[in-house]
């Protein structure tokens, strides 16, 4: 068993010593209890552990939706902790990409414009020869001039995944990305972060309850208590299950 993972430089995004503490006294939760882990470039990454292990506290720590008790988050070699809130929301807004379960699309725009909304919103063009390809990878051409009531779930999470991808992220962070999706579209949209990380070199890392889910990554992160207790490279649903019995044993997470 692994408890500390090598910090590789190739790191996209990693946490060292990281302490998260909500609340205090009687009230104290140790959310994150010391964990170093590194989420390699152009990989995709899945986080997994049970329910209240820490693993969104992580995402958002490492994310920079969210600030470390102590311990250092960085983006590359940017530490997150060393910038203001300028800074820290223009790294944001430049260097990092999200899915959530919630589409967060815009109802009145189109596709097209959802997709490169954030780019608008930052009075950039990006790069219009990455976008078109973007379209390409996430299959919406023929759906680029559609309002997104007139998708089906998959579609609008599919559009959000392009949006997250579009200005070029350093990372892309997913949460819990197919759990408003039936399975069909889940795989989808799995199927499409694989391949956009293999087709584009990009980097995902992505929270998840679903082994089935998780296997879809090139290596998933388990984590208990607040701490890394394993890494798997490789992963199939059946390992994945396998190790979440050994955490879990009374499978408290939710489905
Ligand atoms: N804002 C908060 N205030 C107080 N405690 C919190 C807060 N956010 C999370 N926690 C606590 O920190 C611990 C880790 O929570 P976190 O949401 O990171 O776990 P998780 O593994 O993502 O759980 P789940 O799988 O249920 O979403 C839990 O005990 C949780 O109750």
């Amino acid at each position: 068993m692994t408890t500390s993972a090598p910090v590789l430089t190739s790191a996209a995004a990693r946490v060292t010593d990281a302490v998260k503490v909500y609340g205090s006294g009687d009230t104290e939760v140790r959310a994150l209890d010391g964990i170093t882990v590194g989420f390699p470039a152009a990989r995709f990454t899945a986080i997994m552990g049970p329910s209240g292990s820490g693993k969104s506290t992580l995402m958002h720590c490492a994310a920079g939706l969210d600030t470390l008790t102590s311990g250092a988050a960085y983006i590359g070699d940017t530490e997150l902790g060393a910038l203001d809130d300028r800074r820290l929301t223009l790294l944001r807004r430049d260097r990092v990409g999200f899915v959530f379960q919630a589409f967060n699309l815009l109802p009145t725009l189109t596709v097209a414009e959802n997709i490169t909304l954030p780019l608008d919103l930052a009075g950039e063009r990006g790069d219009p020869e990455w976008i078109d390809a973007l379209i390409d990878v996430v299959g919406l051409r023929d759906r680029l001039h559609h309002r997104p009531s007139e998708l089906s779930g998959g579609q609008q999470q599919r559009v959000a995944v392009a949006r997250a991808f579009a200005g070029s992220p350093d990372v892309v962070f997913a949460d819990e990305p197919t759990g408003n999706l039936d399975s069909r579209s889940g795989q989808e949209v799995l199927g499409l972060l694989g391949r956009t990380v293999r087709e584009t070199g990009r980097t995902v890392v992505m929270v998840t309850h679903d082994p089935v889910a998780a296997a879809h990554a090139d290596e998933v992160v388990f984590l208990a208590d607040g701490r890394l207790v394993d890494r798997m490279t490789a992963p199939s649903a059946e390992r994945v299950l396998d190790r979440m019995k050994d955490l879990d044993p009374g499978g408290g997470h939710r489905p």
